[in-house]
């Protein structure tokens, strides 16, 4: 058996049930309705009952991983949140084979407050990547990666809007992403478990690139992105696409670069929101940097606090990439 087997099926299965609720959610719109965190992001009941589905897939397995997830219940508890947490039960108990009562649901989504850190084994969670996304019937995509002293050892990404082949609009739509360290990137359909393998489209000269950026300018500077393009001597337009989706995209030779520009100095990446995609473009043979150049490190808790920005790229073009967005930065720095 190769290395992380059960780890690897585990999570496909987790990733590929958390997928369902989702798919549930968005088919009666009225549950897909989003309330505001505290930090001001939207959450839905999906968010929720796909990191309980999860949690609980994954508890099962392996009892003692801890599980460094995006939501927690804090917003989910009280009298006035009891209906919300009626219809997340509901949405779980709908997927997993023995149901939960509510202080087991609340148990399995908080289960997801590991602090992380550099030692041991720690699964990172996104149960919805690209909420505002997955609200607006685009790109989103549920995502889960194995951390092992700091180090991305295994991703898993679904993607269920995301068609098979970008080029055939007919298509069929839920992509599963995944890669484990060493082993190569994998991509298959939701509805087979036939998996091929991916890589990153040769390019030699940053000029033919297409980029990929947020769809929301708030999460990455649209304007930036711009101006490093010029300097690139990039005449095709921005591919914009919500969530780690971007991250499959041009690990499968749909675009060729990720920009990811931090819109304010305050924003710390989330380690959930990269780990995944991190290693899904290492193991297609792209690079992945911050925008200094910098390796992502996993290993200092929640965030990715010694990175700032992202950008991935075939190793061909990395490094003039990089030296355009410092020309970039440094300007701004200068006129700021
Ligand atoms: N200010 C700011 N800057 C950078 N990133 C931010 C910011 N605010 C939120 N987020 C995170 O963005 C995640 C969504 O990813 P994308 O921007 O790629 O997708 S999208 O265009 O918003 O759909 C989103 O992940 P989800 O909350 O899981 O959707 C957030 O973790
Ligand atoms: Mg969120
Ligand atoms: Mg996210
Ligand atoms: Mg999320």
């Amino acid at each position: 058996m190769s290395v992380l087997a059960l780890e690897r099926s585990t999570a496909i299965n987790a990733v590929l049930q958390a997928s369902k609720v989702c798919q549930a959610v968005f088919r009666n719109l009225a549950d897909a309705k989003a309330i505001t965190k505290k930090d001001k992001t939207p959450i839905t009941v999906a968010d929720y009952s796909a990191q309980a589905v999860i949690n609980t897939i994954l508890g099962k397995t392996f009892p003692n991983d801890p599980i460094v997830g995006e939501e927690d219940t804090d917003e989910l508890r009280g009298d006035e949140r009891k209906p919300l947490r009626e219809k997340v039960l509901e949405l779980t108990n709908s997927i997993l084979d023995v149901p939960l009562d509510e202080n087991k649901l609340l148990s399995a989504i908080d289960r997801g407050t590991h602090p992380g850190g550099i030692k041991g084994r720690m699964w990172t969670l996104d149960p919805i990547d690209g909420t505002k996304g997955f609200l607006r019937g685009e790109q989103y995509a549920v995502c889960l990666a194995l951390i092992i002293d700091g180090q991305v050892e295994l991703g898993v990404m679904g993607c269920p809007n995301l068609p098979f082949d970008l080029k055939n609009k007919e298509s069929e739509r839920g992509c599963l992403f995944v890669a484990v360290k060493g082993q190569g990137a994998f991509q298959r359909k939701f509805s087979s478990s036939d998996e091929l393998p991916i890589h990153f489209a040769n390019i030699s000269s940053p000029s033919e690139a297409t980029f990929c950026e947020s769809v929301e300018a708030g999460h990455s500077s649209h304007d930036d992105a711009a101006k490093i393009a010029a300097l690139l001597e990039i005449s095709k337009p921005p591919f914009r696409v919500d969530s780690q989706c971007k991250y499959c995209c041009i690990s499968r030779g749909d675009a060729n670069i990720y920009l990811r520009l931090p819109t304010n100095v305050q924003y710390i990446e989330n380690i959930w929101d990269h780990a995944s995609g991190s290693l899904l473009v290492n193991e297609s043979g792209g690079t992945i940097s911050d925008l200094y150049g910098k390796a992502l490190d996993f290993s200092l808790g929640r965030k990715l606090k010694a990175n700032t920005g992202i950008v991935a790229s075939h190793p061909n073009i990395h490094s003039q990439v990089l030296d355009a967005i410092q020309q970039v930065i440094k300007k701004e720095n200068i006129n700021n």
